[in-house]
């Protein structure tokens, strides 16, 4: 990856489908930190693109491979529920099959959802974005649902991640890659947000404490959050 800067302007025409005006993306808005290499892109995906990543999600939530609850070492469950693409992550690898599930090949990982990580990624650093994604883990959080304090380190390449809001908002706590304590800043994600981080902020500690409940756009038929992390194994 090149330079890791704030985002210059537009990525032109570079989506898989430009929705012809419908909202699949919206116009650049402005972006910002909290941390070198980390890049909120509020409002990236826009009415149209929220309800065809949503129509998808439902598709991949179905079995085989489908949503389950992520059983963790030492015991505990992961509140939010969790279905992939491409290559099925457990704790703590990824594997072709459901491991730790229903055995099922993992469902594929779509090239035009690769598009769309690059398109954010691009709009993010200011610079065109060649990085051949190939993972996506799709969470589901329902009342209550959150995600603890952890990096993304189970991949082998340093590509940025770039993940997706569905739904309600939530609190996005982004700390450093030096220990899942402070500090951090909580970022407020709302549904159609990206958010990239890669650079220096690739291997930062982050989670959600907490989702919003009842703050999804009423359009989109969503209850709850759902969030769509898309990675380079
Ligand atoms: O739900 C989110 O926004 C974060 C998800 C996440 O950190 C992950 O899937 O590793
Ligand atoms: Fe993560």
């Amino acid at each position: 990856m090149g330079t890791v800067g704030r985002r210059g302007g537009g990525t032109g025409g570079s989506g898989p489908d430009e929705g012809g005006g419908d909202g699949l993306f919206r116009l650049p808005a402005p972006a910002a930190g909290p941390a070198p290499g980390a890049v909120h892109l509020p409002g990236h995906l826009g009415p149209a693109g929220q309800r065809a990543l949503l129509a998808a999600c439902r598709e991949w939530a179905r079995p085989p491979a489908g949503l389950r609850t992520v059983r963790m070492p030492r015991g505990g469950e992961m509140s939010v529920r969790q279905v992939c693409l491409g290559w099925h992550w457990y704790p703590y690898g990824y594997a072709p099959t459901v491991v730790d599930g229903d055995g099922a090949p993992v469902k594929p990982f779509p090239a035009w959802l690769g598009e769309w990580a690059r398109r954010a990624v691009a709009e993010a650093y200011g610079e065109p974005c060649g990085v051949r994604y190939d993972i996506a883990l799709v969470n589901f959080y329902g009342p209550g649902a959150r995600m603890g304090m952890h990096r993304d380190a189970d991949e082998e390449t340093d590509a940025p991640v770039v993940s997706f809001s569905l739904g309600d908002a939530c609190v996005f706590r982004f700390g450093t890659a030096e220990g899942r304590g402070r500090p951090w800043t909580d970022v407020g994600l709302r549904s159609g947000d990206a958010f990239v981080f890669g650079g220096p902020s690739r291997l930062a500690y982050h989670g959600v404490p907490r989702t919003r409940p009842g703050t999804a756009p009423p359009e989109l038929g969503l209850r709850g959050r759902v969030s769509v992390t898309v990675r380079a194994r």
